[in-house]
């Protein structure tokens, strides 16, 4: 593999005068015991706008996206700040719980409960407290409707969730995430084990998310991330080595290893 100068990067930065942030990051760095496996990850996310997370495999892209809702607690050292609203969600005093209901995520492979698809998304509602039943027959049909989904599933809400297709599955996954009210998605390879038309139907209903969330999603399709993302972060051995405008980090890169990657000159 080529070597690349880590400490030479490009990573725009916003007025937030100018540009509101759904999500902002601040030096920071993982360690896997002392593998030192993200250094100085410092981003802004713009509210309503889809960022794509890009690289090679083992760049640190998923360990990035984990830590937005603190998923590596048990299994990594997380230092650097992580600010939401104004708060920094990586505090200690934070409760976990209630801030993933703010900043959701969805997995690489669907996992839906093994229950009814209405279940699926009034099981979590309930756990978090959510008595009302018409509320819940709401926020499932809501939740269902954005996430693309209702059309194909309103007449058997009571089918098994394990009987829907793979992207069907993940639809309902994004659906479950949506009906907590986060703000921010987060999503891991979310089309990775999907066909290309329900791979075209995930990315229609994250263009159509985007008018009221803020999306982070790790991709490893170039293709996708130049479709559907607003901007783009490369990332490199634990690096950010560039962030930017899609359009700018696919047609004219600061860096020589971004240009590489998308060229496919990389390795
Ligand atoms: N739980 C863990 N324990 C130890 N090392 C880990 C752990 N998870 C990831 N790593 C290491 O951290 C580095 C970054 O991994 P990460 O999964 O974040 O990369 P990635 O860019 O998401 O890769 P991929 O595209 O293959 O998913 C890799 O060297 C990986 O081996």
């Amino acid at each position: 593999m080529k070597t690349y100068n880590l400490e030479e990067n490009y990573v725009k930065s916003f007025d937030s005068g100018t540009t509101a942030l759904g999500l902002e990051t601040k030096a920071l760095q993982v360690f896997y015991g002392d593998y030192h496996a993200l250094h100085d990850g410092t981003l802004q996310f713009p509210k309503n706008g889809i960022t794509a997370l890009i690289g090679a495999s083992g760049s640190g892209k998923s360990t990035f996206l984990r830590c937005l809702n603190r998923m590596n607690d048990d299994i990594a050292t997380v230092k650097g700040e992580i600010l939401y609203q104004g708060i920094n969600i990586n505090a200690p005093e934070i409760n976990v719980y209630e801030m993933r209901k703010h900043v959701g995520m969805v997995f690489q492979r669907p996992n839906p409960f093994a229950k009814s698809i209405f279940k699926n998304i009034a099981y979590p509602l309930q756990k978090s407290g959510i008595r009302s039943k018409t509320e819940i027959t709401e926020r499932v049909e809501k939740s269902l409707r954005q996430a693309a989904l209702w059309d194909e599933v309103k007449d058997d809400l009571n089918r098994s969730a394990l009987s829907l297709s793979g992207g069907q599955q993940q639809r309902l996954c994004i659906a479950r995430t949506l009906s907590m009210n986060p703000d921010v998605l987060l999503l891991d390879e979310p089309a990775s084990a999907l066909d290309p038309i329900s791979t075209a139907k995930l990315e229609q209903a994250l263009r159509e998310l985007q008018a009221h969330y803020t999306i982070i999603m790790v991709t490893h399709s170039m293709q996708q991330a130049s479709r559907i993302s607003d901007y783009t972060a490369f990332f490199h051995m634990g690096h950010i080595l560039e962030f930017d405008r899609t359009e700018k980090i696919f047609t004219k890169p600061h860096i020589q290893a971004t240009e590489d990657y998308i060229s496919g000159n990389f390795g």
